[in-house]
């Protein structure tokens, strides 16, 4: 099958004279500038994943794979890295599947006697796979997540709200629930994208506006407070986000802010719908509960930081609140399956979410299983 890279180059491999490196689009510079990082090891690595130069929970699997080559390719310590790269942050669980996956190639190539290059060549392999596969996933994804409006919603040009940020800049093709908007906007039937701004490191405003302004679709940008105003006033067709964590029983983590709009599409009779590759389902986390939130610091509550500013994301920027004022900053928060109309993956829809539906897509799916 062809590899179609998104027209956004969010991360590539490069192999310069001095060595294989890491380029990554800085996301904490968007929209302002496009600006690459180049990463040369590990420990820049992780600094870039937990400062959200690189993010969302594809785009992590696919970078913690490539950082997993990267060590083998520069002859560092596979096993450190690979435990660096996987702690980075803690609720995505494609970061430490893509990790995981990358390794196991290397240690299996390793095993063999085959030698440190042809292993790290077998890693960088398995990396290369992943990307494909994050691409065909996402393609899938856009189709089933468009047939399922349509059968939701029949006949109509639809008003879709979305929650952080889900497209090229997450995947390693046109992303999860973004994708599924990119499609609907292609065939003509997308009325408005509403883009919630997420605060407070503004993924909506910053990423999703920015996608959806290069992609040509009408979009509104919206405080995430607005959101309940506009279900009042039936301006929301659907609600389409993507996920961090999907745990057995169908709970969903994703950025802070997506549970208050489940409970508001119930209220409102709106579906609330979940894009997702089946590498986010983790069937060893039985239920919500169980998921780790990450905790990011209150400095990015107090403070109103620009991607003009010297530090772009966590502190540097315009101070809102006292001096030593405690803040409350969750990066996820986790909706539980009753409030879910559906969950999409490359394997297909599941509505109503039960964990016996979602562990029958996974069964289907052709995701490579880890030990
Ligand atoms: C397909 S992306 C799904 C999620 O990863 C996305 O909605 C999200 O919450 C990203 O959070 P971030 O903290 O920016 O990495």
């Amino acid at each position: 099958m062809g590899f179609e890279p998104s027209a956004l180059s969010v991360l590539r491999w490069d192999e310069p004279p001095e060595g294989p490196v890491l380029v990554l689009l800085d996301q904490t510079r968007l929209p302002a500038e496009e600006v690459e990082l180049v990463c040369t090891d590990v420990p820049a690595l992780v600094r870039a994943i937990q400062t959200l130069a690189v993010r969302g929970a594809p785009l992590l699997g696919i970078a913690g794979g490539y950082g997993v080559a990267l060590a083998a390719a520069r002859g560092f310590d596979v096993a450190e890295a690979a435990g660096l790269l996987e702690g980075a942050r803690p609720t995505a669980v494609n970061l430490g599947y893509g990790v995981r996956r990358v390794a196991a190639a290397y240690w299996a190539a390793s095993g063999k006697g085959e030698g440190d290059e042809a292993a790290a060549a077998a890693a960088l392999a398995e990396a290369r796979a992943l990307h494909r596969e994050d691409a065909q996933a996402s393609r899938r994804m856009a189709e089933y997540g468009q047939a399922l409006l349509e059968e939701l919603l029949p006949g109509r040009a639809y008003q879709l709200l979305t929650h952080c940020n889900t497209g090229a800049l997450v995947s390693g093709g046109e992303g999860t629930a973004f994708a599924v908007a990119l499609r609907v906007h292609r065939q003509g039937r997308l009325r408005r994208l509403w883009v919630d701004e997420t605060r407070p490191l503004l993924q909506g405003a910053r990423l999703t506006a920015y996608e959806a302004a290069r992609n040509g679709l009408a979009y509104s940008l919206l405080t995430d407070n607005a959101a309940g105003s506009l279900f009042a006033a039936g301006e929301v067709d659907a609600v389409l986000i993507g996920a961090d964590r999907i745990a057995a029983d169908g709970s969903v983590a994703n950025k802070v802010g997506s549970y208050p709009l489940a409970v508001l599409a119930k209220y409102h009779h709106v579906p609330f719908i979940v894009v997702a590759p089946t590498t986010t389902v983790d069937l060893e986390t039985p239920d919500g509960t169980s998921i780790i939130v990450e905790q990011r610091s209150g400095q990015e509550v107090t403070e109103l930081t620009s991607p003009q500013g010297v530090s772009a994301i966590g502190g540097g920027g315009i101070v809102v609140a006292p001096l030593g004022a405690p803040a409350y900053n969750p990066a996820f928060d986790v909706t539980p399956p009753e409030l879910i109309t559906a969950i999409v993956t490359e394997e297909g829809a599941i509505s109503p979410v039960t964990g016996v539906g979602l562990a029958e897509l996974c069964a289907r799916s052709s995701q490579v299983t880890i030990s």
